[in-house]
């Protein structure tokens, strides 16, 4: 049987049945709040903004520094001490730093995105997260609406892999179970978004706990293909520790959550 439920825990949130999205309010009651993360998108109630400009990224492979298994997702992380790795334009004011990228998926291709767009689900879900240097630190970013801006890229399963890939999967035999990190240098992760630019945007929150509403989202409409390989490879990390039974880490992703009367704005007619 499962570990106690996460009150004994001491809130190891998850994404069981008996620790997952549903129970997250008991510790973070802003998972309730009216502006949480993921939504579906639906574009018939999108409004096309052209007043919206492009978005920039100037990324140094430099700043590239680890990759790790945190027990819930598969994470890279930057050197986001300076103004080194940024994103700027769209919905933003000025130019965000990016701190780490990581990833959500299913346990099969059919879904493991976390926000649905016109009723897709995709395989998987990007997430390049980015804090407004403004304030002092990351910590302080998240308490604020404009702290935080996500890039969210969609990855659909197909015949061609995505070659940028698998300079990831292939550290995740290092990185199999929760703790385990591995260095991971001269990357620009822009190699992994997709032709077109295009985009909606709309203000919501972390998919997972903390839940704070501090996000700009910015979510690409052209997915990136994976193979199914690629989607294993991801399924093939674990949750445990290497001393704990195996578990294996699939389904971390949130439902949508209420729009609650949020327009989400389009690049593109
Ligand atoms: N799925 S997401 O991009 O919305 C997301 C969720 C949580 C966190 N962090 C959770 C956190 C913040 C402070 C302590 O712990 C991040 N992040 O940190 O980039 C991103
Ligand atoms: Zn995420």
């Amino acid at each position: 049987p499962r570990a106690e439920s996460m009150a004994h825990q001491s809130c190891q949130w998850g994404y069981d049945s008996d620790n997952g999205p549903e129970h997250w309010h008991k510790y973070y009651p802003i998972a309730k709040g009216e502006n949480q993360s993921p939504i579906e998108i639906n574009s018939k109630e999108v409004q096309h903004d052209p007043s919206l400009p492009p978005w920039f990224v100037g990324y140094d492979p430099g700043a590239a520094k680890t990759i790790l298994n945190n027990g819930r997702t598969c994470r890279v992380v930057f050197d986001d001490t300076f103004d080194r790795s940024v994103l700027r334009g769209g919905p933003l004011p000025g130019t965000f730093r990016l701190r780490q990228f990581h990833f959500h998926w299913g346990s099969s291709d059919d879904h493991g995105s976390e926000h649905i767009v016109d009723g897709v689900k995709y395989a998987a879900e990007l997430h390049m997260v980015h804090w407004n240097p403004k304030y002092s630190n990351f910590a302080e970013a998240l308490k604020q609406a404009d702290g935080v801006a996500v890039v969210g890229v969609f990855l659909k399963v197909g015949k061609t892999p995505k070659p940028e890939m698998k300079r990831i999967l292939e550290e995740i035999d290092n990185i199999k179970t929760k703790g385990k990190e591995a260095p991971f240098s001269n990357f620009d992760p822009s190699i992994l978004f997709p032709k077109s630019r295009d985009y909606w945007t709309y203000h919501g929150s972390f998919t997972t706990p903390p839940c704070e509403e501090c996000i700009t989202w910015i979510l690409l409409r052209e997915p990136i293909e994976v193979s199914p390989d690629q989607m294993a490879k991801l399924r093939s990390l674990s949750i445990n520790a290497e001393t704990e039974p195996a578990r294996p880490m699939v389904d971390n992703w949130r439902p949508p959550q209420p729009l609650k009367g949020r327009v989400v704005k389009a690049s593109f007619q």
